[in-house]
């Protein structure tokens, strides 16, 4: 039989996708392979199943997106956890992480961890506000985060030692994940490779997330930047110039926002930084190129 559904878990070439409420165990057959595609956690796709047999996975449906590590497709939304401190709250690291999801299509919800390590909460609920006047949505508590989860497929990233496991512990502890403390305690390595697999909470999905220490935001170009920064981008339909930099160019209507305190000071410099990294990347490699011809 012919059933259309969800990859949920990926394990040692094993795919168990979901259907109507069932779930069947599968292995991958199908064009896809040809083309170099892997099955992904999170793929919707065509399977056949059999009584007795194990199914095949046939054909994959195109991706919305889809990450690296955890290997993980169609994801609708991202925990940002930031920590105030221990590691310190940045926002120029925030900016890169709202920038690498924006770019991706996976809507950002930021969660402040260690909050009961601060005496004054007066930056912090600046921020906050200054935030969500862009557009973002502020979790300063697990519970209000756990409704956000509702019918989505979320990933959660951060920083190493942000506070994510524990975050998990408490939303999910269904997903008995250790925190960095008692993996130390037990003399395990950490980062061990586990396989992937959505887990059920709050009636949505949440991918476990071994890897995103560092990261490189993947937008290499000035549009998809401007594209990222939604009130940037927003407002940069009044710059005179269809695809302005909003650097040296006259009649800048992102500029101008800046002037009278309509965009925040922080994001356009993390902007600018942004952009002058791409430039910097895009010369090396011409640079490059000229030198093999
Ligand atoms: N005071 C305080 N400590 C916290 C909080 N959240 C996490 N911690 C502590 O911060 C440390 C790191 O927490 P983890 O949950 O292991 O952090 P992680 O983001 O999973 O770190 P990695 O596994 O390295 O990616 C642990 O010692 C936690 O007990 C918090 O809200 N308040
Ligand atoms: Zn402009």
């Amino acid at each position: 039989m012919i059933k259309n559904g969800r990859i949920v878990k990926s394990l040692a070439g094993f795919y168990d996708v979901e259907s109507e409420g069932t779930v069947y165990q599968t292995r991958a057959r199908g064009n896809f392979r040809k083309k170099g595609m892997k099955p992904l956690v999170g793929d919707f796709v065509q399977f056949s199943t059999e009584e007795n047999s194990e199914g095949y996975v046939l054909d994959i449906k195109e991706r919305k997106n889809q990450l690296v590590r955890p290997a993980i497709a169609n994801i609708d939304q991202a925990v940002i956890v930031m920590s105030t401190v221990s590691p310190n709250f940045s926002l120029n690291l925030l900016d890169r992480f709202l920038v690498f999801l924006e770019n991706k299509k996976m809507t950002p919800l930021i969660y402040i961890s260690k909050l009961d390590l601060i005496d004054n909460l007066d930056e912090m609920n600046q921020f906050k506000l200054n935030y969500e006047k862009i557009g973002y949505s502020i979790y300063f508590n697990s519970d209000e985060l756990l409704n956000a989860l509702n019918h989505k497929v979320t990933v959660f990233m951060g920083q190493t030692g942000v506070g994510k496991t524990t975050l998990l512990n408490k939303i999910a502890p269904e997903m008995n994940l250790e925190t960095g403390e008692t993996s130390e305690k037990l003399g395990r390595g950490r980062h061990t490779t586990r396989h992937v697999e959505f887990f059920n909470v709050a009636q949505g999905l949440i991918a476990d997330t071994p890897g995103f220490s560092s990261l490189d935001y993947e937008v290499d170009n000035a549009p998809d930047l401007n594209n990222a920064f939604p009130e940037i981008a927003l407002i940069s339909h009044d710059c005179k110039f269809r695809e302005c930099t909003h650097t040296h160019e006259p009649e800048c209507a992102v500029k101008r926002a800046l002037e009278k305190k309509e965009i925040l000071q922080s994001r356009y410099d993390n902007y600018l930084q942004l952009l002058s990294e791409i430039n910097n990347t895009r010369e090396t490699y011409a640079k490059r190129r000229k030198k093999q011809v």
